[in-house]
């Protein structure tokens, strides 16, 4: 049965959770799990947009720049947000389009998973899969994005968990917890 709240714009759909937040904050990890416990499907934009394409981010990147790898990812959010009962987990520059801030807003419980810049260079300096962090100083790098970036994850989460100081486990309990409050108020 579909599970929806009213807010003072429009109806939302709370089946569906999407995870925003930085790189290495714990999108795939958390989603995978929450997914699990909640017996749906669970959704990785980046692995879609790989399996798509055929190629890694890296060489889309290499290939098409930054922009024409946005254009891709706009296009694979549009689309599995049409998709119900999912836990989707969100590329970190998902959210700087505003069409796709919308879309994710009107469509699924959306929980920004938090996370020290700290925590991001230990959780990925051994992976090469992130082309924004292929720099000589990706510390900065990860300060900059996030500078711009924390404001419009606040501004669109409706919960938010520090992957930093929870485990995964209890960031899921405590997702699980928060996702149940809103659909009990709908
Ligand atoms: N508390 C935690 N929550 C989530 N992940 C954690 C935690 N502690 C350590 N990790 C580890 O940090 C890494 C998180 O990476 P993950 O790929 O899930 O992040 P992501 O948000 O999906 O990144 P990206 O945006 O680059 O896809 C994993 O290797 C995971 O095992
Ligand atoms: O933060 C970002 O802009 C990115 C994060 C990853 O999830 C990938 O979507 C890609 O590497 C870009
Ligand atoms: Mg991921």
């Amino acid at each position: 049965m579909m599970t929806r709240f009213r807010t003072s714009c429009s109806m939302r759909q709370t089946q569906n959770i999407y995870l925003i937040g930085p790189m290495g904050a714990g999108k795939t990890t958390i989603g995978r799990l929450l997914a699990k416990a909640l017996n749906v499907r669970f959704v990785d934009s980046d692995r879609e947009i790989e399996q798509r394409t055929g190629v890694c981010i890296p060489m889309i990147f290499e290939y098409e720049g930054e922009e024409g790898f946005r254009r891709r990812e706009a296009e694979v959010l549009a689309e599995l947000c049409c998709e119900e009962g999912v836990v989707l987990a969100t590329g970190g520059g998902s959210i700087l389009l505003p069409r796709n801030r919308e879309i994710l807003r009107e469509r699924g419980f959306i929980v920004y998973l938090k996370c020290s810049v700290e925590k991001q260079l230990e959780r990925t300096h051994k992976d090469s899969n992130r082309p924004l962090l292929q720099t000589e100083n990706p510390r900065q790098r990860l300060q900059e994005l996030l500078r711009i970036r924390e404001p419009l994850y606040r501004a669109l989460a409706d919960f938010i968990v520090d992957t930093g100081t929870h485990s995964s486990r209890s960031a899921v309990r405590q997702i699980l917890k928060a996702y149940n409050r809103a659909n009990a108020k709908s």
